[in-house]
């Protein structure tokens, strides 16, 4: 199967800090202290306003780190975060209709499963690397492991309640490509503007995933 650099990228990295961005100023310095710490990718969800904006100022500001737009919904989003500088898309879950405006988009989606009958849409449209949402209240380990027993050709991206505790389990599956999660940025850190504490569990998760993978 060909994968797209922008999902090597993803794999490589090993972990997909999800963020959530209440203030356009703190996109950049939030950015590069992930950088710091060896993150080289970063999911802007659009659950705040500032998001858009915020993907804006990330994809040109900070060459170095993958802009990836979290929690597209809608067909609308799907174009808006392509204007915006997005190089890959993830989705909490997956309709025709985001599928049929990120296929106009040409950018990578990971759109989100958590059932067969899921698994099942996905793979009708090609759709075989995604997000398994939401990990941990799904099923975890083993519920992945389970659901993607009828699905050898999919890869994906757990993501829900995944943390430096647990992600080696994840990791140790050949069929998960990578981890997501919100705990590399705490909503302290980013009240407190504390870059520091966000590159040191960036640096923390790095090196787990080396370890993981030797
Ligand atoms: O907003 C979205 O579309 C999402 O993608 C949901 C997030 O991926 C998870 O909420 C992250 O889960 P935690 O790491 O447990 O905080």
């Amino acid at each position: 199967m060909s994968i797209a650099p922008e999902i090597a990228r993803l794999k490589a990295c090993g972990v997909v800090p999800v963020v959530v961005i209440d203030e356009v100023e703190i996109a950049v310095p939030l950015a590069e202290a992930l950088l710091a710490g060896g993150i080289d990718v970063i999911e802007i969800t659009l659950r705040r306003p500032a998001a858009m904006a915020a993907l804006d100022l990330v994809a040109k500001k900070v060459p170095g780190i993958l802009p990836v737009a979290g929690t597209v919904v809608t067909p609308a989003q799907a174009a808006e975060v392509h204007n915006a500088g997005a190089l890959a898309v993830v989705s909490p879950g997956f309709t025709e209709s985001v599928d049929e405006a990120m296929r106009k988009t040409g950018l990578p989606w990971l759109p989100g499963v958590a059932t067969a009958s899921d698994c099942m849409r996905a793979v009708s449209a090609g759709r075989l690397t995604c997000k398994f949402f939401p990990a941990e209240q799904a099923g975890g380990v083993a519920g992945l492991k389970a659901l993607s027993g009828p699905f050898p050709q999919m890869q994906f991206c757990p993501t829900g309640g995944v943390s430096l505790a647990n992600l080696g389990s994840y990791l140790a599956l050949p069929q998960v490509i990578c981890v997501g999660g919100s705990w590399l940025v705490p909503a302290d850190a980013v009240k407190n503007r504390d870059w520091a504490q966000v590159t040191k569990l960036s640096k923390e998760a790095r090196e787990k995933v080396a370890e993981l993978r030797g």
